[in-house]
């Protein structure tokens, strides 16, 4: 799957994943199982937007040998094309492993998840691979970028398994790059860089093949404050410009208020969603439907 792995063996996405395989194709998703069944609209939904990603009584009990820990409880949710929302709480409270679910980078114990109505948790391996190639990238609190590989180089790297020949991947590195400040970069080795320029790369590596979904945990988490900021605005603008649909998983409180919606979850579950009225967009969209 995603997780190309480089030749350091650093994994290109996020945790507890380790037995994926990396992603080598850029063809249509193949063999994605049939739209058998569709989410049943989330009590509790705001409007009547058809959601981009619906979570039904999502359930994850971790099991090892000595204990059994149920770290997501039965979790709905409906998330907007075209929605920043933020999922909040505390350390262990089940953020990471309901943005892991979401992804299909694990598989839940009970319950649902649709992606354009697709049923992810259901979908097979190699399916997902396609998938997340085609529709999704990720961002991570540690960057995960290939430390053998130039800036341009890992910026491009997901036009490479997607098979995009290199003047025209190099091309289109170079403009997302360009236009996250990093033009004068382009040559640089990861550890040349900056923790703010490592997270602009991997930012430009995951809009690079336009995804309809970003799926963020924690981007912001090993920057200082003033350039978490920069790096939350990047991320805002990307929704608002793109129209792309992030979900970020995060502890910061100042940084959850950068979405459109905060999900607050406590124990494994939601025990508040709230629409953010600090962002003009989504209170617009309020009122209008509160009028409608
Ligand atoms: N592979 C695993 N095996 C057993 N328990 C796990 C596993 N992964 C996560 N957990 C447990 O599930 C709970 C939720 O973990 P998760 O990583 O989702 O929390 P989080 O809210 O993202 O925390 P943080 O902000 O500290 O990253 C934690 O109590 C954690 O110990």
């Amino acid at each position: 799957m995603l997780e190309a792995t480089n030749k350091t063996g650093n994994r290109l996405a996020g945790r507890k994943t380790a037995g994926q395989k990396a992603g080598s194709s850029g063809a249509p998703a193949g063999g994605i199982p049939p739209e058998t069944e569709k989410a049943a609209p989330a009590a509790g939904r705001s409007d009547d937007a058809e959601p981009i990603i619906s979570i039904r009584n999502l359930v994850k009990i971790y099991k090892t040998k000595k204990v059994r820990f149920r770290a997501l409880g039965g979790v709905d949710l409906d998330i907007r094309r075209g929605e920043f929302v933020a999922v909040a709480g505390t350390s262990g409270s089940g953020k990471s492993t309901l943005l892991n679910l979401a992804a299909g980078l694990e598989k839940p114990t009970a319950g649902k998840v649709f992606i354009r109505e697709k049923p992810i948790h259901k979908m097979k391996e190699d399916d997902l691979v396609e998938f997340r190639l085609n529709h999704v990238g990720f961002i991570f609190q540690s960057f995960n970028l290939m430390d053998t590989l130039t800036t341009l180089e890992n910026a491009a790297f997901p036009l490479m398994l997607r098979g995009i020949p290199p003047l025209k991947r190099e091309k289109e590195a170079k403009a997302v790059l360009s236009a996250l400040g990093l033009a004068g970069h382009l040559a640089h080795d990861p550890d040349e860089l900056s923790g703010g320029q490592q997270q602009r790369v991997s930012i430009a590596r995951a809009i690079i093949t336009k995804p309809e979904i970003l799926f963020a945990d924690e981007p912001t988490g090993n920057l200082d404050s003033e350039t978490a900021e920069q790096i939350m605005e990047i991320l805002q603008n990307i929704v608002k410009e793109n129209g792309t649909t992030l979900l970020m998983v995060t502890h910061d409180m100042e940084k959850a208020r950068y979405a459109d919606r905060i999900v607050y979850i406590a124990d494994g579950e939601v025990v508040k969603i709230e629409e953010n009225c600090g962002q003009k967009a989504a209170c617009a969209r309020d009122r209008q439907q509160r009028r409608a």
